[in-house]
């Protein structure tokens, strides 16, 4: 459908060894899943099921071994240039600034460096930088390299943005305040987003739509709940919402076996 900004259709991924003698492994089998313009969808599921497969599938970074991608109805071939990405590990360079990694995308799409300073610099005040500018990674504290790696993402202004865990190294505090922070500029901008994460009360306080992934291998989706609480949202104070606990019993429900599964072979693969 038009409207959908990201589809993936029965996308299979098989991860062969080069190793001679060791088994292909299959991490995600037949899974299709739909980001509709503007819509919020996060993915949960156990540990090492194939969540960040399936982002780097979306952002053209991987090949699906079966299966298409579409973006905005097109045919996806090698990166997807409609989507920016926030992984869960830093992804600053350390000896620039942070306005100059703000900056570096923007040169890179062909902006003036004098013009391209000016937006990052508005990037870094939107997610409460200003003043920071100056400052290497280094000298910033966790939450705020998140936030400058955030202002580089939306700096570019892609219609997709995928998100791989990206808050889930910052205590809970930081981390609800950077959520909170996500929710604001993306209801200002209404880009489409995939939000991967293990934390399923994340994942329903951010989400229009939560899809649940089965433990691997050849996971695939097991549940999709719509997400029908109220917006704006604050995450803290969402989470004491009767619906919440509705949904959230729901879709533990679901997911509560996969986790069980997922541990059981985390512990076989590391016997
Ligand atoms: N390049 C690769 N070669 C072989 N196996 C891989 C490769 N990348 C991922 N895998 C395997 O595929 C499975 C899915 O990995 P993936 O990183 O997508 O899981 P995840 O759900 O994002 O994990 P986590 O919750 O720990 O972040 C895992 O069993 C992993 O070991």
């Amino acid at each position: 459908m038009a409207d959908d900004a990201l589809e993936l259709q029965d996308i299979t991924v098989t991860f062969r060894s080069r190793e001679a003698g060791e088994q292909a492994y299959t991490a995600v089998a037949d899974t299709s899943l739909k980001v509709r313009g503007g819509e919020f969808v996060s993915v949960v599921g156990p540990t090492g099921c194939g969540k960040s497969t399936l982002l780097n599938i979306a952002a053209g970074l991987l090949q699906p071994s079966a299966g298409d991608v579409r973006v905005f109805g097109q045919p996806l071939r090698g990166i997807n240039h409609r989507a920016g990405y926030m992984f869960q590990s830093e992804a600053l360079m350390p000896w620039r600034s942070a306005i100059e990694n703000v900056m570096v995308g923007l040169e890179y799409r062909g902006l003036a460096a004098a013009q391209a300073r000016e937006q990052a610099r508005a990037w870094l005040e939107r997610v409460g930088l200003r003043g920071f500018e100056q400052r290497y990674p280094h000298q910033l504290s966790g939450g705020m390299r998140k936030r400058t790696a955030l202002a580089q993402t939306l700096a570019l202004d892609p219609d997709i943005i995928l998100m791989d865990e990206p808050f889930s190294a910052l205590d809970i505090q930081t981390r609800q305040l950077m959520e909170n922070e996500v929710l604001a500029l993306w209801a200002a901008k209404r880009k489409a987003v995939l939000f991967i994460t293990h934390d399923l009360d994340e994942a329903i306080a951010m989400s229009d739509r939560v899809v649940v992934l089965s433990a691997g291998p050849a996971t695939h989706p097991i549940g999709e709940f719509e997400i029908d609480l109220p917006r704006p949202r604050d995450v803290a104070e969402i989470r004491s919402h009767p619906r919440f606990l509705e949904l959230h019993g729901r879709i533990w429900g679901v997911l509560r076996d996969e986790v069980l599964k997922g541990y059981a072979q985390q512990l076989k693969k590391a016997a």
